[in-house]
């Protein structure tokens, strides 16, 4: 299975526009990778707060009608990262409130919509994103020919719960978009190789590059096997990571090494 992750520049010098139709050169030139994948809120940046709103879209707006074409034109399975979702009515997602989501959308090579994942833990600490969007409920897993996709989504990736009840719903590759700040860097490999690890699983991690509302982004999109081995691993700059992964690695893993057989559920709450 050939993974290609586009690790696209997120510059305020660049408009919402410009970069869809260059995210759409960008996927229609991976024709002959099996799948490829965006990062967290490319149209905007993950930190471009003040254009949350101005930049939303419905599901089926701008950003998904553009990917679905590049999907089908390229033939890939196309994660196509994740937009400002403004919740309509129209689209049966909920109630037309206004809400704003953190939403991934995964395209099949037909070009059909696979899989929308709202993003459950959103970041800020009571401030951005953590005010301006509405929160996911709902772990999300997509099928592909051969493996299963879990998604989450940049902050998700320190909550190991999320990618627990992944696993336990069949995900062998563990798809993460991002907007990850440089000055956490040092957590973001460490977390992607963890939960590789713990759940024997592989991690492809997209995050962006450039600088938005003042944050410099980390970069160094990586691919973690099951083993906690670093596939490959981006530089800080706009970059297409290509890697070949072989899915049968996950299941050869979890029967050489069964920790995840040995989990006990439902500890008790601890003594004090
Ligand atoms: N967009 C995000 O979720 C940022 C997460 C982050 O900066 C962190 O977890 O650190």
């Amino acid at each position: 299975m050939r993974a290609s992750l586009i690790q696209i520049a997120v510059d305020e010098g660049e408009s919402p526009v410009s970069r869809r139709q260059r995210a759409a050169a960008l996927v229609r030139a991976q024709a002959g990778a099996d799948l490829v994948v965006l990062p967290e809120l490319w149209t905007t940046g993950a930190f471009a707060y003040e254009d949350f709103g101005r930049e939303a879209e419905p599901l089926q707006g701008p950003t998904y009608e553009t990917m679905a074409a590049a999907a089908a034109d390229a033939g890939v399975w196309l994660h196509a990262g994740s937009i400002p979702e403004r919740a309509t009515s129209a689209d049966g997602s909920g109630p037309d409130d206004g809400t704003l989501y953190n939403t991934s959308l995964v395209f099949s090579p037909s070009g059909e919509l696979a899989a929308a994942y709202r993003k459950i833990h959103r970041f800020g600490f009571d401030q951005g994103e953590a005010v301006l969007m509405g929160a996911g409920r709902d772990p999300v897993t997509v099928p592909l020919p051969g493996t299963t996709l879990g998604l989450g989504t940049c902050y998700d990736l320190r909550f190991p719960e999320l990618f627990r009840a992944l696993v336990d719903a069949g995900a062998e590759v563990l798809v993460l978009p991002a907007g990850w700040p440089e000055r956490r860097r040092a957590h973001w490999t460490l977390l992607a190789r963890a939960r590789a690890v713990e759940n024997q699983a592989f991690v492809l991690a997209c995050g962006t590059a450039g600088t938005h509302a003042g944050v410099p982004q980390a970069g160094h999109s990586i691919v973690v096997d099951p083993w906690g081995e670093v596939l490959a691993e981006a530089g800080a700059g706009e970059e297409v990571l290509t890697v070949d992964l072989d899915p049968a690695k996950v299941a050869a893993t979890r029967e050489q090494f069964p920790a995840l057989k040995d989990r006990v559920l439902g500890l008790a709450t601890p003594r004090r």
